[in-house]
């Protein structure tokens, strides 16, 4: 039956979670993954077994993450599910279910996880709805339009809650939408504010596109999706965000700078007003979206502030940048290659701004060899970050690139519109590579590598956990393992092989004092996409079998 009692969340407990839960997708505002929870420890850790798992019934990629409050765990799974769980037991509670309209199709069908708030449960729908459940039955309780899936857009998103608003974004960078957030009300559902990544002619940043001639409209259909949850400066007050990739990927149709596409944002949260900005690359021709906002971080060393912001980026550099406390402006610090990227010749020391190797930049009827690919050295899956050792662990692809030629498409609502066929891609893996998939462990004070695990039959897909005892847990690699190593030294101290590979972050909540390590099994999406082409030209494993499952381990008696 439902839940009797449940215990809401408020502005005080997201800013400062409790050990014992994990409240938001990514544990807290900050965007670390980690857990204050210390029981689980490298020299127990091997002790670890299976205390649950449960079947979602549901296939296709699962990279929700399991979140908790108050002994209570919500798994949203893709085609529009959300199960509430007791985390302690695996018993159902309820289970949340709406259909897809007649004729809906998506790209990427997903979904990264629920947001909570108060006595409620949000969830974004592949369709382009905002829902919000009753946490103690799952019963709806309101539902908001985000977004229009007729023209090509389509959720992925987890929901931030923050001050009581609702704030999510849709994805379509592949098919020219013009990516923005929207915050809505948290009892009402009402929509509060809209926010564009890409201003509209006469605002701010709109002299980077196409002011006349034949691409005029560009900034209509420009991409610069929004499609990952941001973080929040909680003391301050500032939402960062992440912009995605241009569209059509093919830069040359967007003669520009095209601000904010590839740029993280400061947000006003309560007005949606993009505050500063820092835009990695310019005129974004690789589909290297920068969907995940930086991670912030407070770091002393010497007596000296460090940079506080800080992250592995899919062009395949690693940022520090510094953020004014309000958030009025962004700040380049340095950059450094963490895995080979052919395009950029050079990174201005003081501002940042790459110049390019043409020969590695596609355009119109232009093929180009270029590295990474499109998924970059680390697409979504989330970094972590430890707080008392200061340490960025970075799940990273390598040896990977690809080629097309642009061509002109007529854009078409609902439409593929990068620029190019899916099946025109020719993506390449450098002759004789020994890895594809790892984790990088990156000192965040120095940027120096602490050390690496590299993957020699596998892309890795895994976002990290980090916990207070030093340990890390990722899944990730097409062999269906989930591990556990430690955070310092990177040697492996556990792993257990699940029933399909894990895209699904890794969380960590206790119970009546006991710790539990949670995550979701479930190959698919781009994982499944890419693994498919090794198998094919590689030779290497066809794809892990499909289907989800959560699992939830805690320590055994032997
Ligand atoms: O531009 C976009 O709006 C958009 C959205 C998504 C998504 O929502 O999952 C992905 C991408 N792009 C993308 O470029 C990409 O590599 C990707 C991988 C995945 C995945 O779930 O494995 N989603 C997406
Ligand atoms: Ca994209």
């Amino acid at each position: 039956g439902p839940l009797e009692s449940y215990k809401p969340v408020t502005k005080e407990r997201m800013s400062n979670p409790e050990p014992e839960n994990w409240l938001m997708a990514k544990g807290n505002y900050a965007g670390w993954s980690y857990t204050p929870l210390d029981q689980i420890n490298a020299k127990n850790v091997k002790k670890l077994k299976p205390v649950w798992s449960f079947a979602t019934g549901v296939t296709s990629g699962h990279e929700a993450p399991a979140i908790i409050n108050d002994g209570v765990m919500f798994v949203a799974t893709p085609y529009n599910q959300v199960l509430a769980i007791k985390a302690a037991t695996g018993e159902q509670i309820w289970r949340y279910k709406r259909e897809f309209p007649e004729g809906f199709s998506a790209f990427h069908v997903t979904n990264r996880g629920v947001a909570l708030w108060g006595d409620k449960v949000y969830v974004g729908g592949a369709d382009c709805k905002l829902t919000a459940l009753d946490a103690k039955t799952g019963k709806q309780v309101w539902e908001s339009t985000v977004c229009d899936w007729n023209d090509g857009a389509y959720i992925t998103s987890a929901p931030v809650a923050v001050n009581g608003k609702i704030i999510i974004g849709p994805s379509g960078g592949e098919f020219g939408i013009r990516g923005f957030v929207k915050a809505f009300d948290s009892e009402t559902g009402k929509e509060l504010w809209t926010s564009y990544a890409i201003p509209a002619p006469g605002e701010p940043g709109s002299e980077t596109w196409p002011q006349d001639g034949q691409w005029k409209d560009a900034w209509k259909i420009g991409g610069g999706t929004m499609w990952m949850p941001g973080n929040y400066d909680v003391k301050n007050d500032v939402l960062y965000w992440g912009v995605g990739n241009g569209s059509p990927w093919v830069g040359d149709q967007r003669p520009g700078d095209n601000l904010y596409v590839a740029s993280s944002v400061a947000m006003d949260p309560e007005t949606g007003k993009i505050k500063s900005h820092f835009q990695y690359h310019w005129n974004d021709s690789w589909d290297w979206a920068a969907m995940n906002p930086p991670t912030l971080i407070d770091l002393e060393k010497d007596g000296q502030k460090q940079p506080n912001l800080i992250s592995a980026q899919r062009n395949g550099y690693l940022y520090r940048l510094n953020h004014a406390k309000d958030g009025s402006k962004i700040d380049f610090v340095d950059a450094r290659p963490y895995v080979k990227n052919n395009v950029f010749k050079s990174v201005d020391p003081k501002t940042g701004r790459p110049t390019y190797n043409e020969e590695a930049t596609p355009g119109t009827a232009k093929e180009r060899m270029y590295c990474p690919s499109i998924w970059g050295g680390k697409d979504w899956p989330y970094e972590a970050y430890n707080p008392n050792t200061g340490i960025l662990y970075v799940p990273f692809n390598d040896n990977h690139c690809m080629a097309y030629a642009g061509k002109v498409q007529e854009r078409v609502p609902g439409q593929w519109y990068a620029g190019v066929e899916p099946q025109d891609i020719k993506v390449t893996i450098e002759d004789g590579f020994k890895y594809i998939g790892g984790i990088q462990a990156i000192d965040a004070a120095t940027t120096k590598e602490v050390w690496r695990e590299t993957y020699p039959g596998s892309w890795n897909w895994g976002s990290i956990m980090t916990t207070a005892s030093d340990l890390i847990f990722a899944g990730g690699t097409n062999d269906r393992m989930f591990r556990a190593y430690d955070g310092k030294s990177g040697d492996l101290l556990w792993e257990f092989k699940t029933n399909s590979g894990i895209i699904s972050p890794p969380t960590s909540f206790s119970v009546d004092g006991k710790q539990y390590i949670a995550v979701v099994s479930g190959w698919g999406v781009d994982a499944a996409w890419v693994q498919d082409l090794m198998a094919d030209r590689y030779g290497w494993e066809k794809n892990a079998p499909q289907g989800g499952t959560v699992w939830v381990f805690a320590l055994g008696d032997d």
